[in-house]
C-alpha cells in the first residue's frame, strides 16, 4: 500500500497530523500497536486517567474504606477511558484514512512493515511521522521484575490495594501517584535518587511542597540509591542506601525511555542520540528526509501539549510556510498534579540570578493573600505565589504558583509572557471575584528587589 502520509503511533501529534492531512484530501495510514492505546498514552494510561484518579482520591472521606473506594474509583476511571478510547478511534474513521492495528518497523527509509494479526502489511509513503512515545524506564537492579513492582500504567489497577506503597522517583509521576495513593489511604514513602528534592524548583517553594506532602502523611527521602527488591509472600522490601523499606507494592517512576526498540531505525539510517531518542532538526525532521519524529520519542519535554505543538511545527513544514521551529517556543508552562497543584513557567530563582538582570520578586503565601478569598472558600489555603520581574523592562521573567487552580493560573502567566505584557498589566488587570487570578492584583503590588 502507498499513502501520502504514514503515521506510526496514535499519540497527540500523530493523530492530529493524520486527521488534518486527511481533511485536505490526502491518503493517510495510521499504525497503532495496541487497541488499548487508540488515542495514545495521554488518553489511555497517563494524563487523563491519572487526573481522574487524583480527583477521586481527593474526594474520599475518612469513613470510606480505602480498598473499596479505590476499586470504585478505578471502575469510574475505566468507564471514562473506554469512552475516550472509542471516541478517538471514531475521529479517524474516514474514507481516506487506513487504520492499521500492528507494530511498525522500518524496512526502508520510506517503507514500513507492519506486524498485524493477519500477517505482515507493507506501507510506503513519501512522508512518515514517527510518534511512538515513551515507556517507563526499568530499574536495572535485582528484583525489578517482581510481582509487587509496578509502573505508572500497572499501578492504576493494582490489586489488592496497597496499604503501604513505596514510590521510587520524586518527579512528575512519582509525586502525582504518591499524593494520590496517600489520599486513597495508603501509607506512602517516596525514595528519590536525586540529592535535591524538586531540583528545578526554588528552595522555599520546594520546602512548602515538602511540608504539604508530609502533612498528608507522605514520607520523602532524597539521595537514595535503591539496590534491590526482594519479595516474600506478603510484602516487598526495597533495599537501599537509606536502609530497608517494606511495602505491599512498589511504584517505579524513574523517568521514561523512548519507544524505538521495535522500529528498526538503525537499518534505515534514522539516527538516535546517546539516550536512544530520535535525533531531529529544529523542524523535527529526522536524519532521513521526509521522516519526522514527534512527541516524547524525539527527546523534547515529555508533555502532551509539546506533542501537540510538534504537530504544528510539522504541519507548517509540510503544508505551511515552514517558519515554525522548536526553538521559537516561549514560556512553556508545566504543572505537577499534587494537592494543591504545583505549576511553573519561565525562569526560577537560580536562573534569574544568573541572567544578569535587575530583578524584582514578589512572593506571598496563599493564606496571606487577603484579597483572594477563593482558597478560603474552597478550604485549601496551602502554597504560595512567587513571581520574578525585570525591573528595567517590567517583563515577567518567571513564576511558580503552588496553589489551588495553579494549573490554570500558570497558563495565564505564560500567555502574558508570550505576549510581552508588562507586570502592571497583570497587577492592574480587571479579574473576576472571587477567583484565584485576582491574587495577582495583590501579590504583584508587593514587588521588591531580589537581594
Ligand atoms: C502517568 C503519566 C502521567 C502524565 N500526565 C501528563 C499530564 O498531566 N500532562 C501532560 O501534558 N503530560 C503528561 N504525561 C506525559 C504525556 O502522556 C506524554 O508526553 C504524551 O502522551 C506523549 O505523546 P506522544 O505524542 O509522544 O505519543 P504517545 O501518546 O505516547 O503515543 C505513542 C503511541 O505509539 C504506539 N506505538 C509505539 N511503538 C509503536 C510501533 N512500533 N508501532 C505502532 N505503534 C507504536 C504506542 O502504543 C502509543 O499509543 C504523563 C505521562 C505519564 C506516564
Ligand atoms: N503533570 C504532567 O505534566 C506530567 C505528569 C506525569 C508525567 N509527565 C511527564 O512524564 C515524564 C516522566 O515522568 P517521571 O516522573 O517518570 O520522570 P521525571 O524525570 O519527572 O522524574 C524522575 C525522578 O526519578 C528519580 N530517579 C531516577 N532514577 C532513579 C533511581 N534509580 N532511583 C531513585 N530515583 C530515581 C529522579 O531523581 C527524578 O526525581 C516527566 O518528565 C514528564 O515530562 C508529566
Amino acid at each position: 500500500m502507498d499513502v501520502d502520509l504514514l503515521v506510526i503511533g496514535w499519540g497527540k501529534a500523530g493523530k492530529t497530523l493524520a486527521g488534518r492531512y486527511a481533511a485536505t484530501g490526502h491518503s493517510v495510514a495510521l499504525v497503532e500497536r495496541s487497541p488499548k492505546m487508540y488515542g495514545g498514552t495521554c488518553i489511555n494510561i497517563a494524563c487523563v486517567p491519572t487526573k481522574d484518579l487524583v480527583v477521586s482520591a481527593e474526594q474520599r472521606r475518612e469513613s470510606d474504606d480505602p480498598a473499596e473506594y479505590f476499586a470504585q474509583s478505578v471502575a469510574g476511571r475505566d468507564a471514562l477511558i473506554s469512552k475516550l478510547n472509542a471516541a478517538n478511534h471514531k475521529m479517524l474513521e474516514k474514507p481516506n484514512v487506513t487504520l492499521i492495528d500492528g507494530t511498525a518497523r522500518f524496512v526502508g527509509p520510506h517503507e514500513v512493515s507492519i506486524d498485524t494479526a493477519d500477517g505482515e502489511v507493507n506501507v510506503t509513503a513519501s512522508k512518515i511521522i514517527v510518534g511512538t512515545g515513551a515507556t517507563p524506564a526499568r530499574l536495572p537492579i535485582p528484583g525489578a521484575d517482581g510481582e509487587r513492582i509496578y509502573d505508572s500504567t500497572t499501578i492504576q489497577h493494582v490489586e489488592p490495594f496497597p496499604k503501604r506503597l513505596v514510590v521510587i522517583g520524586g518527579g512528575f509521576v512519582g509525586l502525582e501517584f504518591a499524593n494520590m495513593f496517600a489520599h486513597f489511604g495508603s501509607e506512602v514513602t517516596v525514595l528519590d535518587g536525586g540529592d535535591t528534592f524538586l531540583p528545578a524548583v526554588d528552595r522555599d517553594v520546594a520546602e512548602a511542597v515538602l511540608d504539604a506532602l508530609k502533612a498528608g502523611g507522605i514520607r520523602v527521602e532524597s539521595g537514595v540509591k535503591v539496590e534491590e527488591f526482594s519479595e516474600t509472600a506478603d510484602a516487598v522490601v526495597a533495599r537501599s542506601s537509606a536502609g530497608e523499606f517494606e511495602a505491599d507494592a512498589v511504584l517505579v517512576a524513574a523517568g521514561r525511555a523512548p519507544a524505538t526498540k521495535e522500529l528498526g531505525l538503525d537499518a534505515v539510517g534514522i539516527t538516535t542520540n546517546e539516550r536512544g531518542f530520535i535525533e531531529v532538526d529544529d523542524q523535527l525532521q529526522t536524519s532521513v528526509e521526509g521522516v519526522y519524529a514527534v512527541g516524547d520519542v524525539n527527546g523534547g519535554p515529555q508533555f502532551t501539549y509539546i506533542s501537540l505543538d510538534d504537530n504544528r511545527i510539522v504541519w507548517d513544514a509540510i503544508v505551511g510556510d515552514g517558519k515554525r521551529r522548536r526553538s521559537d517556543r516561549v514560556a512553556v508552562p508545566n504543572s505537577t498534579f499534587i494537592t494543591p497543584p504545583l505549576s511553573m513557567v519561565g525562569m526560577n530563582e537560580k536562573q534569574v540570578r544568573e541572567s544578569g538582570r535587575k530583578v524584582l520578586v514578589a512572593s506571598k503565601p496563599v493564606e496571606k493573600i487577603a484579597a483572594m478569598p477563593r482558597p478560603k472558600i474552597v478550604g485549601d489555603t496551602r502554597g504560595l505565589f512567587k513571581i520574578f520581574v525585570d525591573d528595567d523592562t517590567e517583563e515577567i521573567l518567571g513564576a511558580t504558583v503552588f496553589s489551588i487552580d495553579s494549573q490554570e493560573l500558570i497558563n495565564f502567566v505564560s500567555l502574558a509572557m508570550r505576549l510581552g505584557a508588562k507586570v502592571s498589566d497583570l497587577r492592574d488587570g480587571i479579574w473576576t471575584h472571587p477567583s484565584s487570578t485576582e491574587g495577582f492584583n495583590e501579590v504583584l503590588g508587593e514587588l521588591e528587589p531580589l537581594d
